[in-house]
């Protein structure tokens, strides 16, 4: 279904993406690893269209991805739905509205500015609200929720654009364990009970083997690992993330208490 052939974005002399190649052929959870400045973000910003690629090819169900412009753009755009580190709710809205802007892309310019949302929309939303266990935050502002609730705001979001993927860059790294775990908990849902693919960039190795089927390990804009969360060994890991020997696991791990398990020495 999704097919990310030699991928390159270039930056002037950085080479950001360097020749990315993966398939995909049916939804799964995938989790993006490796360290600050692989190429995650950018990774994920090409398939979604937001950042334009220097070469290669993204082909999904057989239709060049690369080659949308306008309209068609931004039906693929509300088809992977992106969510981000930081939410990017309009923090003094409310709830409701926050997530009803998910269906901005299919609506008038304006019955947007009037406010004018279609009761069905407005139902929904509560609805996916609902299933994310926040439809009490509904009224609220967006900005007076916690950062787990925010991103379930977020996540809520997206669904409303009823997309075929979920792309998440870096989704739980504001959050504190708790809310982190609430979090990937929602998108591992989203994707067992409505099919949906979810690709998520994480930071914690922990994380992406936790909760993803398949990992995409990488280093200096290559993938250098794609494969299953029982094959990501140490030594994998290791080469990953460009440490030595003394490369702790425990180091990239948000989970509750692993730093005290696995304490790192300095
Ligand atoms: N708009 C841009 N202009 C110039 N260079 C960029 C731009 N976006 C990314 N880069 C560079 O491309 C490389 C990959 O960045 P990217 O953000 O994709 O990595 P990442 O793995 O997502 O890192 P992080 O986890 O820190 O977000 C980095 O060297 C970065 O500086």
């Amino acid at each position: 279904m999704l097919a990310v052939e030699q991928l390159t974005r270039r930056f002037g002399a950085n080479v950001a993406v360097d020749n990315a190649s993966f398939t995909v052929d049916r939804p799964m959870m995938i989790g993006v690893i490796g360290r600050s400045g692989a190429g995650k973000s950018t990774l994920l910003r090409m398939v979604n269209r937001l950042t334009d690629a220097s070469a290669g090819r993204i082909l999904f169900n057989g239709e060049d991805v690369l080659g949308y412009r306008g309209a068609a753009k931004r039906r693929w755009q509300s088809q992977c739905a992106m969510i981000f580190q930081q939410f990017n709710l309009v923090p003094r809205m409310d709830v409701v509205t926050n997530v009803l802007h998910g269906t901005l892309n299919r609506r008038s310019t304006a019955a947007t500015l009037f406010n004018l949302w279609p009761e069905d929309d407005i139902h929904r939303a509560i609805e996916i609200l609902d299933r994310l266990g926040i439809a009490e935050q509904a009224p609220k502002r967006a900005e007076a929720l916690s950062g787990g609730q925010q991103q379930r705001v977020a996540i809520a979001r997206a669904l409303m654009q009823d997309p075929a993927m979920i792309l998440a860059d870096e989704p739980i790294a504001s959050l504190d364990p708790m809310n982190a775990q609430v979090v990937m908990q929602a998108l591992r849902r989203i994707h067992e009970e409505d099919g949906r693919m979810v690709i998520a960039n994480l930071h914690t190795l922990d994380t992406a083997r936790r909760y993803c089927d398949r990992v995409i390990g990488m280093r200096d804009g290559r993938i250098v690992f794609d494969g299953t969360p029982a094959q990501l060994t140490t030594g994998v890991a290791r080469d990953i993330y460009g440490a030595d020997a003394s490369f702790s696991e425990a180091a990239t791990s948000t989970e509750i208490g692993a730093l005290e398990r696995h304490p790192v020495h300095a």
